[in-house]
C-alpha cells in the first residue's frame, strides 16, 4: 500500500497541492489527472522520493519512504515522462547499462524476448537517437518487463505511442494488477476498458 498523507507542494509562489492525502492499495491502478501544470508530475516525484514535499509524508507499506528508500526503491519502477536514455547508446546497451545500475542480472535471451515485446529487434544496435519518438519511448518502457516492480509509477507512459503501444502498455497494466501489482499512472489521453478496473485522482489547478 503506497499512501501520501497530509502532501503539501509550492513551486515559486504558487501551491500545487496542500495537505493531499491519498491511498492507493495493491491491485488498484490509480489514473491521475488534471491539466498541464497542475502538478501531476510534481506529486509523482515526491511519491517516488525523487523530490521532498514542503510538508506531509508517503508510506510505502507504513513505513516512511525517506527511512528506507532501498527498501522502497527495490520494489518501485518509475518511468518520468523524459525518456531516461542515451542518445548515443543502443537500445541494447542503454538497457544493458540500467540493469546493471540496477543491479539486475539477466541472459540476453530474455533482453531480447523483451526487444522483441516491444518491436524493437533489428533496431537494438541503432543509437536511440536516430530512433521515432514512438521507438524511443518504447526503448524506455522496456525497463517495465526487465525488473519485477510492485510499484509502478508512471509519467504519461503513453506519449508518442502508436495504437498497438498503447494497447500493449494497457494490457500489461492490467496484467500487473490483477497478480496484485500497484500503479500510478498520469495520462492526458483516456484509459480505455483494455486497462482494466482504475480509479481517478483529478488534480485541480491552483492559481
Ligand atoms: N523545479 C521547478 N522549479 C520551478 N517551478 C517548477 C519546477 N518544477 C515544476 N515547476 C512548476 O510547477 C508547476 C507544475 O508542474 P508539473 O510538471 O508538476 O505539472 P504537470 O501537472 O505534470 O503538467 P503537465 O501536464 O504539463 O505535464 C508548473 O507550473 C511548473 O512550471
Amino acid at each position: 500500500m503506497l499512501e501520501a498523507c497530509g502532501l503539501t507542494c509550492s513551486k515559486r509562489d504558487r501551491t500545487l497541492f496542500e495537505g493531499l492525502s491519498l491511498v492507493v492499495n495493491t491491485g488498484e491502478l490509480l489514473y491521475l489527472r488534471g491539466p498541464n501544470g497542475a502538478g501531476k508530475t510534481s506529486l509523482l516525484r515526491i511519491l517516488t522520493g525523487l523530490s521532498e514535499p514542503d510538508s506531509g509524508a508517503v508510506l510505502y507499506n507504513g513505513v516512511n519512504i525517506s527511512e528506507d528508500k532501498t527498501g522502497y526503491y527495490r520494489d518501485l519502477f518509475y518511468l518520468g515522462h523524459k525518456s531516461g536514455t542515451n542518445g548515443s547508446l543502443s537500445a541494447l546497451d542503454n538497457l544493458s547499462f540500467w540493469l546493471a545500475q540496477h543491479s539486475i542480472s539477466m541472459q540476453e535471451n530474455t533482453l531480447y524476448d523483451v526487444l522483441a515485446k516491444v518491436g524493437l529487434v533489428g533496431l537494438e544496435d541503432v543509437p536511440v537517437r536516430y530512433l521515432s519518438a514512438g521507438q524511443q519511448r518504447r526503448v524506455a518502457l522496456s525497463r517495465l518487463w526487465l525488473k519485477p516492480a510492485k510499484v509502478w509509477i508512471l509519467d504519461e507512459p503513453f506519449t508518442a505511442l502508436d495504437v498497438k503501444g498503447v494497447h500493449l502498455l494497457e494490457t500489461s497494466m492490467k496484467e500487473h494488477v490483477s497478480r496484485g501489482g500497484l500503479i500510478i499512472t498520469t495520462s492526458h489521453q483516456h484509459l480505455s476498458e483494455t486497462a482494466g478496473e482504475h480509479r481517478v485522482f483529478d488534480l485541480e489547478y491552483r492559481f
